[in-house]
């Protein structure tokens, strides 16, 4: 499964309730065994850390300690270090770093000093608590994404390049969180994309699984650049497995996030359909075997279909553990008519 961490997060919980639902194997498990490459774009050094949101959203949740509530982060987290970081005047006002949270950082951070790789990290910290699937960071490479934004108060009266002026770029993060995606993304851009590789085992699995999985992240700064890993196309390429993809926008607005902000900037409309041809269908070169809709972008399907596509709807919203489980299951049998098909 390729997935981002907050919409990835409710789909992998789904995944995994699925498959002990279908696949039990008498200790409240699964025989099933599920490998989901998570997007690294939105990792950062921050405050002499190193942070992996997505990994570690992924990772809490499935641990069951994370705060559902806030929808991010630890439960029972506190922010006293973050509070002396601000007094210190190190790192961002606008980026709180929970203490538990801090921890995890800290622990990850030490091992990358040693000589460990992330992956080789992600797999300790893996070791703490039996989350039932494993989790691949898509690229070992620091992919960090940057944006191009739209701001007139960046205009350097100096810059006499028009391409220069009224933008700026910044690190995800800080158009996500301190922004909230308000600025105009003009353009996304993933550090040392283009040296990086996929991370030991992504290849394997993607080559070995009997169904590969898109979870209904965000396309252009999840999905997206775990794509633009060079190599992660040609794996997803040359794989028997069916590839099914699920849509993160329901009736022309995204379920949560702000991927409605990133997708002007790659040319692509907020809608079930754009995303569905913009991912594109392996018959024509592109990701897909099969999509899947919500039961209110049924028309969606309709037309995708009426070109010789496979996609289907079903209800999307991942309002509890059941529905996304009911999901899954969805894609899951929509995998199984594509490999038939
Ligand atoms: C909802 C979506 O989640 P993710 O890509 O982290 O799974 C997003 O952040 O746009």
């Amino acid at each position: 499964m390729l997935a981002g961490g907050v919409g990835g997060s409710r789909f992998v919980r789904g995944v995994r309730e699925e498959c002990a639902r279908r696949w039990p194997d008498g200790e409240g498990g699964t025989e099933a065994s599920v490998t989901v490459v998570v997007n690294t774009g939105d990792d950062i050094w921050l405050s002499g850390v190193r942070l992996m949101p997505d990994f570690d959203s992924l990772l809490y949740s499935l641990a069951g300690v994370n705060d559902t509530e806030r929808g991010w982060g630890r439960a029972g987290e506190t922010e006293r270090v973050a509070a002396e970081l601000r007094e210190w005047g190190v790192g961002w006002p606008w980026f709180t770093l929970g203490d538990l949270d801090l921890g995890t950082h800290l622990a990850r951070t030490a091992w990358l000093r040693e000589g460990l790789t992330p992956s080789q990290i992600t797999e300790r910290l893996q070791q703490r608590w039996p989350l039932g699937v494993r989790l691949l960071p898509a690229t070992d490479t620091e992919v960090d994404t940057h944006v191009r934004v739209a701001d007139p108060e960046a205009s350097d009266p100096e810059a006499s390049d028009a391409e220069t002026r009224g933008k700026r770029e910044m690190h995800f993060q800080e158009w996500w969180t301190r922004y909230h995606a308000t600025l105009p993304a003009l353009a996304f851009r993933q550090q040392n994309i283009a040296d990086a590789r996929p991370a030991p085992g992504v290849a394997e699995a993607i080559a070995d699984a009997d169904l590969v999985l898109v979870a209904p992240s965000n396309p252009v700064v999840s999905i997206g650049t775990i794509l633009a890993v060079p190599g992660m196309r040609e794996a997803l390429a040359a794989t028997t497995a069916p590839v099914v993809g699920v849509s993160p926008i329901i009736g022309g607005k995204v379920v949560r996030g702000m991927a409605d902000a990133c997708l002007p900037a790659i040319g692509v409309e907020t809608s079930a359909e754009a995303v569905g041809r913009h991912y594109g269908f392996r018959r024509d070169g592109g990701l897909l075997d099969a999509w899947l809709v919500d039961e209110t972008d049924a028309a969606a399907a309709g037309s995708l279909t009426a070109d010789g596509l496979l996609a289907a709807s079903a209800p999307l919203w991942m309002h509890d553990l059941d529905r996304s489980a009911d999901l899954a299951g969805a894609a899951i049998d929509l995998g199984t008519a594509g490999r038939s098909a």
